[in-house]
């Protein structure tokens, strides 16, 4: 079978070297393509060579349309609005769009299931297969600790550069407690404490958020009850394992018609658990 052509878009961030990378070393991947904004000082450089690796033959350009015109596929682990624009140019390509990007609004959120009518579109607040083990794991704890008697948290940390919060690990892994509970997150989650909050309302998921250092991604979800406690917690330790997930999204989207998929459909991991990354 023909490799399947890869583009990665956000090519000289800290998520963009590490898929070239591995994009570099996949069997029935190629590299076709590395897009960053007009504004790059990346612009122009080889891709392979941004990477740590040999040169690869492939610059990094500003231009979308003549990337995309080559791609089956485009991975775009950048900011929420220029995910958001490229979902509408990728569907206009044909090709099919892999999003890790995360902190996403409603209207971004719109945006980007409007182009999953047209085109295929993997997209997880994190694309590696322990965290979404972990998402199934919660929802079948939610389901079975009674929320009168456990009370449920989301702690997370990363590094000082994050720029969104909640992480979209933890929306997605609140998505995933509050499934196995049959409630609504928008309506239970509490995001923030502060001052003279009162005492904890029961049947509410709330969310701890530290950032710091290089932490690469720690997350916890803690189910509190009287004299006991249930801790679930992925450590991710390396950025190869967001970037091995996105680059078996991106072949697993080959001959795939359009729609919104999770990893949990990538992995085969039975039934979404949508996050809102
Ligand atoms: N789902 C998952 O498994 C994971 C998701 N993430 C998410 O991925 C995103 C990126 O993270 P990270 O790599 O650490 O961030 P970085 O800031 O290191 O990288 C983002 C890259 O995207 C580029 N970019 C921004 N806008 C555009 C545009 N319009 N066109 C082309 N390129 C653009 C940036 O360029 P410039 O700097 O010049 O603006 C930068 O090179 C975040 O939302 C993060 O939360 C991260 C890890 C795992
Ligand atoms: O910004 C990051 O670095 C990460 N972002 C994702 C998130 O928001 O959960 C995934 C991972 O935790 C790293």
């Amino acid at each position: 079978m023909d490799d399947t052509q890869i583009v990665v878009f956000g090519a000289a961030g800290r998520m963009g070297r590490t898929i070239v990378r591995i994009v570099a070393e996949a069997r029935g991947a190629k590299l076709v393509g590395a897009l960053e904004p007009a504004s790059s000082s990346a612009l122009g450089d080889d891709a392979g060579m941004l990477a740590g690796l040999k040169p690869l033959g492939v610059t990094v350009t500003s231009d979308i349309a003549s990337a995309l015109s080559k791609a089956d596929a485009v991975i775009d682990f950048s900011a929420p609005g220029a995910s958001a624009m490229l979902a509408e140019a990728a569907a206009k390509a044909g090709a099919a769009h892999i999003i890790g990007t995360t902190g996403f609004s409603a209207d971004h959120e719109a945006a980007i299931a409007r182009a999953a009518e047209r085109c295929a579109i993997v997209k997880s607040g994190n694309m590696s297969l322990g965290v979404n083990l972990l998402a199934g794991l919660v929802e079948q704890a939610a389901r079975a600790l009674p929320s009168d008697l456990f009370d449920i948290e989301i702690l997370e940390m990363h590094h000082r550069h994050k720029v969104d919060a909640p992480s979209g690990t933890a929306l997605l892994l609140g998505e995933a407690a509050a499934k196995g509970r049959q409630v609504d997150l928008a309506e239970e989650s509490v995001r923030v404490r502060d001052g003279q909050t009162g005492p904890r309302e029961a049947g509410t998921i709330g969310f701890a958020t530290l950032r710091g250092g290089s932490v690469v991604g720690e997350h916890s979800v803690i189910f509190a009850g009287e004299g006991e406690r249930i801790e679930l917690t992925h450590l991710a330790g390396d950025r190869e394992i967001f970037a091995r997930g996105a680059v078996s999204a991106a072949l697993w989207t080959k001959g795939r018609a359009p729609g919104l998929y999770s990893m949990r459909d990538v992995l085969g991991l039975g039934a979404e658990t949508t996050g809102r990354p």
